[in-house]
């Protein structure tokens, strides 16, 4: 079964990136021992124990369910006796968006070509029910020029049907500069959430992830940045306002719109997917 990994065939090279549940790790699968096997990436559990565990088996199971070509290919699990298993994805060499973007200033049309392929990943995860609750360049791989895919699912959670929102007991370090306004004013997380994620996702695509324009640099900015004492009320007090992350420096009058509406006050007047992929195709056509 080339789902089953064996422990003891996985050689650790390099980390990958590290939540606040987990840890991802590139390993090669060596069971020949001659270096001859695949590199393979490897999501584990920090040891938390207890509770996290139906979470973890649940990530696994809805990863293992998704097949699309903008989303992370499952590759299998490996059970250990008495440990939590390890999540086996394919292993894309360019990294997350976070890594990729500084060192290749994409011009325009790559950027949407890009944000394209994430709103149909998303469209996709939706059709399934599934909301993300966790959408921001670092959950995103790069294939390669013309491809990216969807890294992480880390918080995705199902909807049951005629249920509109999730709601979640506050959990560790949330990603609030990610987070649209009803979610840090009542936890309630929703499709129409994960569009303003996409919005802010956007918004890193097109300052090819600088740090210095990062949501949490330009937000703090924003609020005066007293000495970082950023309260999730500071940020909502804005939102409120209707203050937004300001048009980046290339970015076209109607893709800034498009932003614009994922980040709309009233979920319910925020685009779906389906629309954004249409909307993204439209605007890169008039590139060509
Ligand atoms: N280069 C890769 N090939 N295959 C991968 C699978 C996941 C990842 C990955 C996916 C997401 C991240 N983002 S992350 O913010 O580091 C993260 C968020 C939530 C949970 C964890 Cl354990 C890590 C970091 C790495 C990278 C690769």
């Amino acid at each position: 079964d080339p789902s089953v990994f064996h422990k003891r065939y996985l050689k650790k090279m390099r980390d990958l990136g590290e939540g606040h549940f987990g840890k991802v790790t590139l390993y090669l699968y060596d069971p020949a021992n001659d270096g001859t096997g695949e590199r393979v990436a490897v999501k584990a559990l920090k040891q938390e124990g207890g509770h996290v565990h139906e979470g973890w088996m649940k990530e696994i199971e809805i990863l293992k369910s998704l097949y699309h070509s903008n989303i992370v290919k499952y590759k299998g699990c490996c059970t250990e006796l008495g440990e939590s298993q390890l999540l086996i994805m394919e292993y894309l060499p360019l990294g997350s968006l976070r890594e990729y973007l500084p060192k290749r200033k994409l011009g325009v049309p790559q950027c949407l070509l890009f944000a394209q392929q994430i709103c149909q990943g998303m469209d996709y995860l939706h059709s399934k029910r599934y909301i993300h609750r966790d959408l921001a360049a670092r959950n995103v791989l790069v294939e390669n020029d013309s491809l990216v895919k969807i890294g992480d699912f880390g918080l995705t959670k199902y909807i049951p049907e005629g249920e509109i929102y999730y709601r979640v007991r506050e959990d560790g370090d949330s990603p609030v500069f990610w987070y649209a306004i009803e979610c840090l004013k009542e936890s309630k997380f929703s499709f129409s959430s994960d569009i303003w994620s996409f919005g802010i996702t956007l918004y890193e695509i097109l300052t090819c992830c600088d740090h210095r324009q990062s949501p949490p640099t330009k937000f703090f900015e924003m609020m005066g940045n007293v000495q970082g004492q950023m309260t999730v009320m500071g940020l909502i007090k804005l939102l409120e306002k209707q203050r937004r992350l300001p048009c980046p420096r290339e970015c076209p009058h109607e893709v800034n719109m498009l932003m614009q509406q994922c980040w709309h006050a009233e979920p319910s007047e925020r685009p779906s997917f389906k629309c954004l992929t249409e909307r993204i195709d439209a605007i890169r056509q008039t590139y060509d």
